[in-house]
Formats: structure tokens, sequence, C-alpha cells
């Protein structure tokens, strides 16, 4: 489902979007009145594909986090993460305390951290960011694995509809 070549076709925003590097939490920050939502955060285990992105079985458990973002009300960008959940010495242990602070506070001052290059997928029915999205069809995802002390931290973000009619009126 997932891969490193962008999808076809895409329009010019989306493919300037898709691959956008960086914070893109700043990005849409940039757009207008930026607002994150919790929908979900807890224990949980990895699907298959999630599993294998973050080199563990699907018996692993997880400290999930789930949350909408959104541009001058309108709903942009789903973002589900994921990693494992070893106690203690943990490197993602602040991800759990984060609440409605947006993730990238962790992720781009950290010289440490590195992240695998994006691989992209449009989310099907029974996926969970098509779930989360409560559609199907029109969603464009990418996501990456950050690293830091070899511990995984799994970034995927669900483009949603509302997100090109905003930035439609903006660019990055
Ligand atoms: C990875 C980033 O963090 C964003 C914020 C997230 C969160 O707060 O859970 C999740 C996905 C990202 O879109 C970023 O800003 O680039």
């Amino acid at each position: 489902m997932w891969n490193t070549c962008l999808p076809f076709p895409l329009s010019d925003l989306q493919a300037q979007w898709l691959p956008l590097p960086g914070s893109l939490t700043r990005a849409l920050r940039a757009l207008g009145a930026f607002h994150l939502e919790i929908l979900h955060e807890g224990c949980a285990h990895p699907n298959p594909d999630e599993a294998q992105a973050l080199g563990i079985g699907t018996d692993s458990q997880c400290w999930l986090r789930e949350v909408l973002m959104s541009v001058d009300g309108t709903h942009a960008v789903i973002g589900r993460s994921l990693t494992p959940d070893i106690p203690d010495a943990h490197a993602w242990r602040d991800i759990r305390t984060l609440s409605d602070t947006p993730l990238g506070v962790l992720l781009y001052e950290d010289p440490r951290i590195t992240r695998t290059p994006f691989a992209y997928a449009r989310p099907g029915q029974g996926h969970p960011l098509a779930e989360l999205a409560g559609q199907v069809g029109l969603l464009l995802a990418r996501r990456s694995v950050f690293r830091v002390q070899q511990e995984p931290l799994l970034v995927a973000e669900c483009f949603l509809p509302g997100l090109w009619e905003v930035a439609g009126r903006r660019r990055p």
C-alpha cells in the first residue's frame, strides 16, 4: 500500500504538499488559524503495515496518538503516530504528555533525530486513516519513521479534501 513514489495523478497543490519537507504543522500555521484536536491517545497494537515499518510484531504494545489538525476551522490533516511502548529508557516518552501541543515540537530541534524518506498511499476502506477521516476515495497520505537512539516513531499524515481548499487560498 505504501510506496516511495508519489501517487498519480496529483493536482499541482497535492504534488507540492505531499513531499513537503520539515514541519507540516509549521506549513499549516502559515495558511491561517491552526487548531489541533486530540482524537485518541493510549496503548494500542500496530496494524501489519505499521508493525513492518516499525520493525516490530503486531502483538507489540505501542503508544498511539491520533490528532485532527484544522486551519481556519476547516479539517485539513489527520495525524496517526505510533511508537513502541518501551518503559523507562524510552526516547519518545514525551509524546505521552504533549496533549494538544503539536508533535513537531519534539522532532525538528534535536540533530540526533533522523527521518526516513516519505512513503505515500491512498488509504482505502478499513485503513485506520480512512476510518479516522470518516471517508475514502479522496484521501492522500504520507508517512515516515523518525528515529533517535535507535527508537522508532512512525508518523502518518492523511491530507483531507479541506486542505486543498485552504491551501488553494495561499502557498506554504
Ligand atoms: C510531524 C509533525 O507533527 C504533526 C503533528 C502531529 C501531532 O501533534 O500528533 C502529527 C503529525 C504531524 O502532522 C510535523 O509538524 O511535521
